[in-house]
């Protein structure tokens, strides 16, 4: 692995904003389809916001609990380099998803205490990569991308696992080095910490936030 930390930028909804986040060095970048998040967009809109994504950029398709027929749909319409499942999804429909698509999967582990670290191994068996955010309040109407970060000293002395993962959950350009030291994450991702308002990307953000993990 480079020395170099790889980075997500989630939710994105305007060429501008892709551009931006390819010219500052993201590695992975992130559509929702999630139709409640301020950040959704349509199959059709991410085919063309991924028009001119380079070769050795990630693009990645996030969904909550998709069924067949908008994975479908979504595969169909658009070349992605990997599925983010990003809701309840069991270890078996796990599994389904990635023989029925033939791409890399990355499973979200929402962590809010020490025992749902316990869940990495458990989805270590079957997914790509695994995601690592903040568990979402209760009753939140978005089961991510809500700004909120987990207590990262849980993570301390634990960041070997058998796949490889990312940190997300309440990263700012801010607080993103600290996340790393505590951590040891080595790829990280974020969504609202980079906007200017809800769905909002703001390219200066986005591109501290890059430099930060520097
Ligand atoms: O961003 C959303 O609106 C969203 C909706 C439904 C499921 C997941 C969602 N976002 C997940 C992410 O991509 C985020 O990177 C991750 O949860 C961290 O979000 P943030 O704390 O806002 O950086």
């Amino acid at each position: 692995m480079s020395g170099e930390i790889s980075v997500k930028i989630c939710g994105l909804t305007a060429p501008d904003h892709v551009r931006a986040a390819v010219e500052a060095g993201a590695r992975y970048l992130g559509f929702n389809f999630f139709p409640k998040s301020p950040r959704y967009v349509t199959a059709e809109q991410a085919a063309v916001l991924m028009q001119s994504v380079p070769v050795g950029v990630a693009k990645v398709a996030l969904v909550v609990n998709a069924s067949n027929e908008v994975l479908d749909q979504i595969t169909e319409t658009v070349p992605f380099d990997m599925l983010q499942l990003h809701g309840g999804e069991s270890i078996k429909r796990v599994s389904e998803i990635k023989s029925r698509y033939g791409l890399p999967v990355m499973k979200v582990i929402g962590v809010a205490d020490a025992e749902d670290l316990d869940a990495i191994d458990a989805f270590s068996d079957v997914a790509d990569q695994i995601l690592i955010d903040a568990k979402p309040p209760k009753n939140a109407v978005l089961p991510g991308g809500n700004g909120l970060a987990f207590d990262w000293r849980l993570m301390a002395g634990r960041k070997y696992w058998r796949k490889p993962w990312m940190l997300a959950g309440g990263l700012t350009p801010d607080n993103v080095a600290e996340a790393i030291r505590t951590t040891g994450a080595r790829q990280v991702d974020v969504a609202s910490g980079v906007e200017s308002a809800p769905g909002i990307k703001d390219e200066a953000l986005i591109s501290a936030f890059i430099d930060a993990t520097r």
